[in-house]
């Protein structure tokens, strides 16, 4: 059995078919790109007017409400967006230059930092293709930890200004991240003492957090393409940054896909398969995916955090007999 996120990648490796794609020149849609019309029905979407009235909840983090407006939220929903966080609007800015102008990069120069088969960091093709027979309309850059080596590759003389906004938004996201991981354990009635690999303080400080950057390119057959397949992550929880373009949908019971619409300077906040397994079950994880448009290139990044790889994960003693 894997022991780590790295021995599960050498298990399962992923290829870049497609060596060269330039999305941009392409007018039609290939083949290999082209999911048939279940795939997109697979979890139908209900024409009713419920799901017009329902929308992911917006957390203002400075509303006194807010510990328990999370706690609700992770139950009833499983992701939420937030707002007032803390995180400068600058940095969000910056963040989206740099990975802009990452994927904007001529195919040959991006893959001077391609991801390897079985590797984890790097430029690629979003690490579920492998699971899918169609190829998906996005293109991935995976950084764990320094960006440095791969920066290097892109731009061999300016790298540092890249890594820089790449190390700083990190640092943001992992102090926000375990913020948010105390609301929503807060909220189950969990302490510090009941969970002793978040370290004496409650740090979390061995976390393992990927930053995973997206880019969406403009589809020239939207209807029959897929940004991002429908997943769930395998995280604790993930901060997603998305740009003001829509395309990320979840999934509700009963309800079908429904789009979270951007909110400016909002993240959007999923459960993620592991913090399920730790609430034993009383948080669900949401199933999520991305469609694309026609007319406007769609970025967002995600901070995929996750606890010490040398931890095992299962249901807290605390909530197991909690009635669900
Ligand atoms: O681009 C998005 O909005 C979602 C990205 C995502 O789900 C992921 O990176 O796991
Ligand atoms: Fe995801």
């Amino acid at each position: 059995m894997p022991s780590d996120l790295s021995d599960a990648f050498r298990a399962h490796p992923v290829y870049l078919h497609h060596q060269h794609t330039d999305f941009n020149s392409l007018q039609e849609l290939p083949e290999s790109y082209t999911w048939k019309q279940q795939d997109h029905e697979q979890y139908p979407s209900s024409k009713d007017s419920f799901s017009l009235q329902e929308t992911v909840p917006v957390i203002d983090l400075m509303d006194p409400n807010a510990p328990k407006l999370v706690g609700h939220a992770c139950k009833t929903w499983g992701v939420f967006q937030v707002i007032n966080h803390g995180i400068p609007t600058s940095l969000l800015h910056e963040i989206e230059w740099a990975g802009k102008t990452l994927f904007s990069l001529p195919p040959q120069q991006k893959h001077r930092a391609a991801r390897s088969p079985d590797g984890v960091s790097g430029y690629g093709v979003a690490r579920i293709s492998s699971f899918f027979p169609k190829l998906m309309w996005s293109e991935g850059f995976t950084v764990v930890g320094s960006p440095l080596d791969h920066f290097r590759k892109l731009w061999p003389q300016d790298y540092s200004e890249y890594c820089d906004i790449v190390v700083e938004y990190e640092k943001e996201m992992k102090m926000l991240a375990g913020r948010l991981l105390w609301l929503m354990l807060d909220a189950l009635g969990i302490s510090k003492d009941d969970i002793k690999w978040a370290g004496p303080k409650g740090d979390f400080k061995g976390a393992t957090a990927p930053l995973q950057m997206n880019s969406y390119p403009i589809c020239p057959d939207p209807d029959r393409a897929m940004g991002l397949a429908a997943h769930t992550d395998s995280t604790l929880l993930t901060i997603l940054y998305q740009n003001s373009i829509s395309g990320l949908q979840v999934h509700r019971e009963g309800k079908g896909w429904l789009t979270v619409p951007p909110v400016q300077g909002g993240f959007v906040i999923n459960v993620g398969d592991l913090l399920h397994i730790l609430s034993n079950g009383l948080y669900p994880t949401v199933l999520h995916r991305v469609i694309t448009n026609r007319t406007k290139p769609r970025f967002s990044v995600a901070y995929l955090y996750g606890p010490p790889s040398n931890v095992t994960i299962s249901p807290l003693s605390k909530l197991e007999y909690m009635d669900q």
